[in-house]
């Protein structure tokens, strides 16, 4: 059902159908809810994050695999990249999915009203101290409780939003009509290191801009190192390189100048310099909420923010802008609204083990506590630092560049973390995420199992017996 404009009164309002969305399941279903989405259903990750880049990123993986055959005797080429066709076959698959998931809520959920458009909260009702939620199309809506999954955005530089030079995200990126043949990346995070791999392999050329001495660098420092020296092997990569002017060329390119005075001439800008969590655009002031040091709005354990009745979850307020992670926290929130607000068994985030993997090339994969967090924190720790190469599987992808990185606590065997570069990291890199969340030590997790040989996880099992308890 759709509303009409007006004041409605519900039990629950959502803001945000990324992870917001799966809130609502059958055990809401004698709760009146409204649905707050200015954007796509499904939000980021379906739309225009996870899921249509490693789309692309596996498209990539082909045509990269075929470019390094040689050295295994195949002589296998990339004779032409389709990227129309690329294109249709993402967004082929995800659009419907959108369409199907927002046709659901409006058409059937009898008890979900869906408003299409940017909300903010406006105080409270006086007579009935509801929730004043109010869209920009002029709805006004009086709820009990609220759950902002309200995401993140991009972060432009001012250099670049003041330039005038048109440039891309990954709102965009993914839909452009062709190929850009030559494509500056601003930014050296996951979001670079992603679209860098994709767009490299299928034949653009790449330039990566840091403004700092390395990619990726809120990584463990070994595994930053060496994927710097990977990725500067196979892309532009300018390190130490803040942008200080951008302009248009006559062209239609654009040109970066930096600090040092040197610049670079492309085709098409792609800015990925990390994402503001949306917190600053709901009108939180008016609640009382005030946003964190670094933009997010504030939950205890529980995901309630400091205002009775309003829950938050996802990159609007977590610590970690991962999908795994929002999905977590929409749980233990769900969880939490069917038991109440002041319930003694409250259900909590559990950030203990935590992974991420970039979908780059090589892929990476980490958990846990980089070795310079570890010392910082003042655990004894013994590390092991294993090469792909060392095993057998290394040797089957004559491969000179993957590493495991192991990090335990001596004495205990506890596992504080674990850092992967190489093929399959995002894979073999669970059995270890899965040891740290069950508490098993690096002997138990070692000795304590078959490792199928000679498969590629001996890396990890090598790399455990390897550490110095
Ligand atoms: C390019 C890219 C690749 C990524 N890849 C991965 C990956 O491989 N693995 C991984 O774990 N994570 C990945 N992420 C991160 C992941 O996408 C996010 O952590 C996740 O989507 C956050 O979910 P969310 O529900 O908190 O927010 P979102 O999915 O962003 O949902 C928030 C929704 O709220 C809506 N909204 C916001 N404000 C308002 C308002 N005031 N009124 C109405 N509607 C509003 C927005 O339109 C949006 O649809 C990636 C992110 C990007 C950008
Ligand atoms: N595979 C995944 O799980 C995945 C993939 C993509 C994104 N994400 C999530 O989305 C988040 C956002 O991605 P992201 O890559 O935009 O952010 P990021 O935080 O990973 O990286 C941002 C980078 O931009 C740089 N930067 C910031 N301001 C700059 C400026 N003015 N000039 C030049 N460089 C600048 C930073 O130094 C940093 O290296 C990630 O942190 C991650 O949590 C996850």
């Amino acid at each position: 059902m759709t509303l009409q404009a007006g004041t409605a009164q519900v039990d629950l309002a959502i803001i945000g159908a990324g992870s917001g969305n799966s809130v609502p399941d059958e055990r809401f279903d004698a709760t009146s809810i409204a649905i707050f989405e200015e954007g796509l259903f499904g939000g980021t990750c379906m739309n225009v994050g996870c899921i249509p880049t490693k789309m692309f990123v596996y498209a990539a993986d082909i045509a990269a695999a075929a470019r390094e055959s040689g050295k295994y005797g195949v002589d296998a080429r990339v004779e032409a990249v389709d990227w129309p066709a690329i294109v249709a076959r993402v967004f082929g698959r995800i659009d419907p999915i959108e369409a199907g998931g927002r046709e659901y809520r409006v058409d059937r959920c009898e008890n979900v009203t869906v408003y299409a458009s940017h909300v903010v909260f406006d105080g409270r009702d006086d007579e009935t101290g509801r929730y004043r939620l109010l869209t920009a199309d002029g709805d006004v809506v009086l709820a009990t409780e609220v759950v902002i999954a309200a995401g993140a955005r991009s972060d432009i530089p001012e250099v670049i939003a003041t330039s005038g030079v048109p440039f891309h995200t990954n709102a965009d990126v993914m839909r452009l009509p062709e190929l850009p043949k030559r494509l500056a990346i601003l930014g050296s995070g996951y979001i670079a290191a992603e679209f860098a791999h994709v767009f490299s392999a299928l034949g653009t050329q790449v330039s990566v801009i840091a403004r700092g001495p390395k990619l990726l660098r809120a990584l463990d420092s070994d595994i930053a190192d060496r994927f710097t020296d990977v990725a500067s092997t196979l892309w532009d990569v300018r390190l130490d390189s803040p942008v200080t002017a951008a302009s248009q060329l006559p062209d239609g390119g654009i040109r970066l100048e930096f600090a040092d005075g040197g610049s670079l001439d492309a085709d098409s800008l792609l800015v990925a310099t990390g994402r503001t969590p949306n917190g600053d655009l709901l009108g939180l002031e008016s609640i009382g909420i005030d946003l964190t040091d670094d933009g997010r709005v504030p939950v205890d354990a529980h995901g309630r923010t400091p205002a009775r009745g309003v829950w938050a979850l996802g990159d609007v307020s977590s610590p970690y802008q991962l999908k795994h992670v929002a999905n977590h926290e929409q749980r233990v929130v769900q969880g939490n609204l069917l038991k109440g607000w002041d319930a003694a068994d409250l259900d909590a985030f559990d950030y203990r083990a935590v992974p991420a993997a970039v979908f780059t090339h090589p892929q990476i994969a980490t958990v846990g506590l980089t070795e310079d967090a570890a010392r910082a924190q003042g655990f004894d720790i013994t590390v092991k630092v294993q090469n792909y190469g060392d095993v057998a599987y290394g040797w089957a992808m004559e491969d000179t560049v993957g590493v495991c990185k192991v990090i335990a606590e001596r004495g205990t065997g506890r596992i504080l973390g674990a850092h992967l570069l190489g093929a399959q990291a995002s894979s073999i890199i669970q059995p270890v995420i899965q040891a740290m969340s069950f508490g098993l030590t690096a002997h138990e997790m070692a000795r304590g199992q078959y490792w199928i040989h000679p498969a590629l996880p001996e890396v990890v099992e090598n790399a455990l017996l390897g550490l110095d308890i």
